[in-house]
């Protein structure tokens, strides 16, 4: 048997291979960023080739650096950034178009007309069957639209020639051969974040394909989150692809949250706090998304209930590329630091709108509170800041939703990096943020998925064992002060609405 597990951790800006071992401790790791594509303000694409090259380079880089070889690894799993919609050709490969990215807000109109033809609470039209309020966020609609516009990709998928998927089946179906009996499937998780799945029945939902007009033909095979999909080709021959998870899923397994009531938040370009809710979808009345959390082989599905935010991350990298107020994003913590708060300015980053709990496509981006005083370090403490109300928003739905008391956060994500942010942010909740010590929480729940189907790890028990705490921060700010920084924060949040008619 190989000594380690690999992991593919597919991310909205850079593409990471890492090697673990049975310990959950890192062996090898390579990165590489891609481009982001603006066509229009709103749009947001990537180059699906780009991504498949860079994940092949550090495939081949991570096994080069640690003097690994294919037969080293005994599978390989894939976390994957979620919702983004490709379309491809069958028999050539090829893509149909850009890969139109989560945040990309191209389908409002279409969204805001679907729901308005429901009426009153229209929005939530689909959310019994599918867990999702109507938004532009998730995949469904975004495949409607490239239907729409893609010159002849209609008659192609509908003669079994043009293939649609998430991510993870674009990376699965290259890494297991491409045109050459490459597999088609995708896991639950992914699916679920589609809106064509009906996540009771765990099958897609023909009411709501005749709904968006999207041929069955197209999509791919529903998978669980852990078992062998096939053999990989190319870099890492011969390896079985084991376990497939939505990003955010599978941070919630590299944590180890397997118990209702354990709930984690991870920090990248947009932040995602998921609790575990146990083996029954739970409906949210507070803004809340309803996604399956995993599903280990032939083992029931575990749900979970999410609150998505769409920029957190993506707003240190917008001071960093649009503004060139850092030169790198972790420049931010010391410009921060430099003043002694935010000096009244609040940044509410609603670049796609707002999503959980507000869930207002028509709010855009504001800075609020400046006068003469305010600075660059007040920006930065103020763009910091924004992630932790942001999360505190998504956390008192959570609790109105679940009665469950969150009595500390697991953190982790590129941003969890930012100590000023920690501290802040369990500042602001009252409660502990702690932070594991590997912190590659995604790349780890997708390796775990992939040991599990191969024997290599044999139970949750084993990687229950694996987790540790890095560091912890507790709360230290009087209430008053925090009721008057939320207290400014929910009139900024106010400010951001109604933007877009
Ligand atoms: N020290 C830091 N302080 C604040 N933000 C950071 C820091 N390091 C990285 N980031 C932000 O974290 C994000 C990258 O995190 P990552 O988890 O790799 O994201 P993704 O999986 O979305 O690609 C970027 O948006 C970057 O701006
Ligand atoms: O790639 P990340 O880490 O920004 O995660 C993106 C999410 O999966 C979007 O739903």
């Amino acid at each position: 048997m190989g000594r380690y597990v690999g992991a593919i951790d597919q991310g909205t800006t850079s593409s990471r291979f890492i090697v673990f071992d049975r310990r959950g401790d890192i062996v090898a790791q390579a990165q590489k960023e891609h481009a982001q594509i603006y066509p229009r303000p709103g749009w947001v694409e990537h180059d699906a080739v780009e991504i498949w090259r860079n994940i092949q380079a550090v495939i081949g880089d991570g096994l080069a650096l640690a003097g690994l070889v294919p037969a080293d690894i005994v599978g390989v799993g894939i976390a994957n950034q979620r919702e983004t919609t490709l379309v491809w050709d069958r028999r050539t490969g090829a893509p149909l178009h850009n890969a139109l990215v989560w945040q990309d807000t191209r389908v409002d109109a279409m969204a805001n007309r679907l729901a308005s033809e429901a009426g009153a609470g229209g929005r939530d039209r689909l959310r019994a069957r599918t867990g999702l309020p109507l938004a532009s966020y998730f995949s469904g609609l975004k495949l409607k639209w490239l239907l729409e516009h893609v010159p002849g990709l209609r008659a192609k998928a509908e003669a079994g020639e043009a293939l649609f998927g998430t991510v993870d089946s674009w990376i699965v179906w290259n890494l297991t051969g491409g045109p050459e009996g490459g597999r088609h499937v995708t896991d639950v998780t992914n699916a679920s974040r589609t809106q064509l799945l009906d996540i009771n029945r765990l099958a897609w939902d023909e009411d709501i394909l005749d709904l968006f007009a999207i041929p069955a033909v197209m999509l791919p095979r529903l998978v669980s989150s852990s078992e062998i999909y096939g053999e990989a080709h190319d870099v890492l021959a011969g390896v079985p692809v084991a376990g497939i998870l939505g990003d955010q899923q599978a941070a919630l397994v590299g944590q180890a949250c397997f118990t209702p009531g354990e709930a984690k938040n991870t920090y990248g370009t947009g932040s995602f706090t998921l609790i575990n809710t146990g083996e029954t979808p739970f409906q949210s009345t507070c803004g809340l998304i309803t996604t399956v959390a995993y599903q280990f082989g032939a083992a029931k599905a575990v749900y979970a209930l999410e609150g998505s935010i769409a920029v957190t991350g993506a707003l240190v990298q917008w001071l960093r590329d649009n503004l060139g107020l850092i030169p790198s994003s972790g420049e931010i913590e010391p410009l921060a630091r430099s003043v002694e708060n935010n000096g009244d300015v609040y940044i509410v980053p609603a670049f796609s709108g707002l999503y959980a709990p507000h869930w207002r496509p028509d709010a855009r981006g504001v800075i609020c509170g400046l006068t003469r005083f305010a600075n660059k370090g007040h920006i930065a403490r103020a763009a910091l800041e924004a992630s932790a109300y942001q999360t505190y928003d998504v956390l008192k739905a959570m609790v109105a939703d679940s009665g469950i008391a969150i009595t500390e956060l697991r953190a982790d994500g590129g941003m969890a990096a930012n100590e000023l942010l920690m501290q802040f942010q369990s500042d602001v909740l009252g409660v502990p943020v702690v932070r594991p010590k590997v912190v590659e929480t995604t790349a780890l729940g997708a390796a775990y998925a992939a040991g599990l189907a191969t024997g290599y790890w044999t139970s949750a028990e084993d990687l229950k064992r694996n987790w540790g705490v890095d560091r912890r921060w507790e709360p230290t700010m009087p209430v008053h002060e925090r009721e008057k920084l939320l207290g400014a924060w929910r009139k900024a949040l106010e400010r951001s609405l109604g933007w877009v008619e």
